[in-house]
């Protein structure tokens, strides 16, 4: 039991709802979107994705941190969520990678959490109300008057609006190797990528420049790509007005395109359909996806709060010919995939690159490969 675990917390939501705990990781106050993740393993990809910039992660599965923290699993150099709820924490961490305790880690990186929290009550009621702004305050901040932390909360940020993915984007390009022989050349922009998913196209043979997420058609051209690729990434599509130009003139050279989660949200908006903002999100790794061009169903990794709006069951005239939904999510026929019928580009909402998740949807690397061997959709 660490000293933490005896200093007092707060967690408020903007509805009024309060939960009471101990302080887990740094001690302080932070504010966010809460929503929940239902991964009963993988928190240290979770952690570090940078889709959950400003978000505030509450954890349905009761223990976390009993593999502590390895340098190996991390998706990005850092932690981004903005807060985190668990309920019983590890108090000593047991694995054969484990570096440093989860506690520790989220100290380091100055995140606040929460422990002791009935992460289920927690749950069903975002389930019930909707994904919201919330505070979690600890230590002395966890002393004053809950209708003050009420009004901070109010007052914070919210999701819908907000244009996040420049914040966490790469500085600078940089170049992913191929494994192996080199076959393709793949400009990436990163909108808040994870490591993985580089690597599973390095895996087939792709050199991947991963490009800032102010860069240009120009800066993507001078790569001289047989593909594009646009990734996850946090806040709302609907702010990402110039990487939906970039994307368009894209779409207007041919070049093939593939895009996962919030690039698969860009390339809706670029062929005109609209986004919303869903009720409370899929947060976790076993969601049914089904493929509709084969009927199969894959179990897959989900990080989105956002969703396209596209028709289910009619195929669409864009102003890039053709387009028709590709995956719809099993749970709520959520769109989960795109898919021009007359250019060579699609999308998913999901992620295939399976950090952490199962990895029946692999699949889709390959099929951006195919579509750079083809260039046809
Ligand atoms: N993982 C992602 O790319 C998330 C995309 C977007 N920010 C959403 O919440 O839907």
């Amino acid at each position: 039991m660490t000293g933490r675990a005896t200093t007092p917390a707060v967690l408020v939501l903007e509805d009024g709802r309060t939960f009471r705990g101990s302080a887990y990781g740094a001690v302080g106050e932070t504010f966010g979107e809460a929503v929940f993740s239902t991964g009963m393993s993988g928190y240290q990809e979770t952690l570090t994705d940078p889709s959950y910039h400003r978000q505030v992660v509450v954890m349905t599965a009761p223990h976390v941190g009993n593999t502590g923290v390895n340098d190996e699993d991390p998706e990005s150099s850092r932690i981004w969520v903005s807060g985190y709820v668990v309920r019983d924490p590890a108090r000593v961490p047991s694995n054969h990678r484990s570096r440093r305790s989860l506690d520790d880690e989220l100290t380091r990186y100055g995140v606040v959490g929460i422990s002791g929290v009935d992460t289920r009550a927690l749950t069903r009621h975002l389930r019930e109300r909707g994904a919201m702004r919330v505070g979690i305050f600890s230590g002395d901040a966890a002393r004053a008057d809950e209708a003050a932390l009420l009004e901070r909360v109010r007052t914070s940020p919210e999701m819908a609006g907000a244009d996040l993915a420049e914040q966490v984007s790469t500085d600078t390009a940089y170049v992913v190797p191929a494994i192996g022989t080199k076959r393709f050349t793949v400009a990436a922009l990163d909108l808040g990528i994870k490591g993985m998913t580089p690597h599973r196209m390095a895996e087939r043979g792709i050199e991947v420049h991963v490009l800032p997420a102010t860069a240009t058609l120009a800066d993507v051209n001078a790569v001289a790509p047989d593909g594009v690729f646009f990734s996850n990434g946090p806040g709302d599509p609907a702010t990402a007005t110039s990487q939906i130009e970039l994307l368009r003139g894209v779409l207007d050279q041919g070049t093939p395109f593939f895009g996962i989660c919030f690039g698969n949200q860009l390339l809706g908006r670029a062929l005109g359909f609209g986004t919303y903002k869903l009720k409370y999100g899929h947060r976790g790794i076993n969601q049914p996806v089904q493929d509709r061009t084969t009927g199969k169903v894959e179990v897959t990794a989900h990080n989105h709060g956002f969703a396209v709006d596209a028709p289910l069951d009619t195929v669409s005239d864009t102003p890039y010919g053709r387009a028709e939904v590709s995956h719809v999510c099993l749970n709520d026929d959520v769109v989960e995939g795109l898919r021009l019928l007359d250019r060579p580009a699609f999308s998913v909402q999901y992620h295939p690159e399976a950090a952490a998740g199962p990895h029946d949807s692999a699949y889709l690397f390959d099929r951006f490969v195919t579509l750079m061997e083809t260039k046809s959709a």
